[in-house]
């Protein structure tokens, strides 16, 4: 056997096409605000190292979903969540799960940038503080050049650290608050329109970056953008009224999806 051509055939395989170990998991997840149902039994594969975008007309559920996967909706008092969620097979609704861990775990970046009124170092060491991630300032600041790194961002203001981030322009802002989220380790990025804030150049600089980032982390993220979701990701759920009406490769769901309704919204007729 030639071990040669083997390794070329190998490396010719195109690594999105090979099977991806499962990161997350939502079974039959419904959700409820008060009497209203937003979510009718939702099973859907987040799989590691890959980027999942949510897509549907307003008022889907995209965000609802993507709240419970890091129990964000707990924070609503008239939410209830039905179902299972599991990260790497645990169910993160577990009573036993403490859900500071799980939201380092499992982090969001907004729709809105909203660096908190502090530094820009501080931005990014408030986590790994509050996690105990560091003690010493030599560790500090290696978390925030490194996390700054990753974002992106540290040449932009590596003169500037200990000015204010909400002086930072739009797009700045939306990768500190990306470097924020890597800051504490995270394994999953929740993304809710990270970019519906932004003009078209931070816009095409966070999705370079998101790119980037799914080498390390899984991201999901929520769209309104059908080009945005074939840029950057490589799986697409497509709500419609509380459902996942289907899931798969996104080459798959832009050219030949199976449901009419994916077809009617892709194409600009509802929505
Ligand atoms: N805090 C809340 N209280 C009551 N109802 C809510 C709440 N959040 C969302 N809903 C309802 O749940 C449904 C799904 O909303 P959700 O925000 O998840 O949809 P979406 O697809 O993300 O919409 P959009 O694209 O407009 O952001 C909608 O009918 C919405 O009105």
């Amino acid at each position: 056997m030639n071990m040669l051509t083997d390794a070329a055939v190998e490396e010719a395989l195109d690594a999105s096409q090979k099977p991806r170990p499962l990161k997350m998991r939502g079974e039959n997840v419904r959700v409820f605000y008060g009497e209203k149902q937003a979510l009718f039994d939702v099973n859907l594969d987040v799989l590691e190292n890959q980027v999942t975008a949510l897509i549907g007309p307003s008022g889907c559920g995209k965000s609802t979903f993507l709240r419970c996967l890091n129990r964000m909706n707990d924070t609503i008092d008239i939410c209830r969540i039905e179902g299972r969620i599991t990260l790497d097979e645990q169910d993160i609704y577990d009573p036993r799960i403490d859900v500071v861990e799980l939201r380092a775990r499992v982090g969001m970046v907004f729709q809105k940038p909203n660096p908190f009124p502090k530094s820009i170092y501080e931005n990014i060491a408030y986590g790994p503080r509050i996690h105990g991630l560091a003690s010493k300032k030599a560790e500090f600041d290696e978390i925030v050049e490194s996390s700054l790194q990753k974002a992106g961002l540290f040449n932009e203001v590596k003169d500037r650290l200990h000015e204010p981030g909400t002086g930072l322009s739009g797009g700045q802002q939306q990768r500190l608050c990306i470097a924020r989220a890597i800051a504490v380790s995270p394994e999953v990025i929740l993304m809710d329109e990270p970019c519906s804030a932004l003009d078209p150049i931070a816009t095409a600089k966070v999705e370079e970056l998101i790119d980037e980032l799914r080498e390390n982390y899984t991201i999901v993220i929520v769209t309104h953008s059908m080009q945005q979701a074939a840029r950057v990701s490589q799986r697409t759920a497509m709500f419609h009224l509380g459902n996942l009406v289907e899931e798969g490769p996104t080459d798959k769901m832009f050219t030949n999806p199976d449901d009419k309704r994916t077809q009617d919204y892709i194409t600009g007729r509802f929505g």
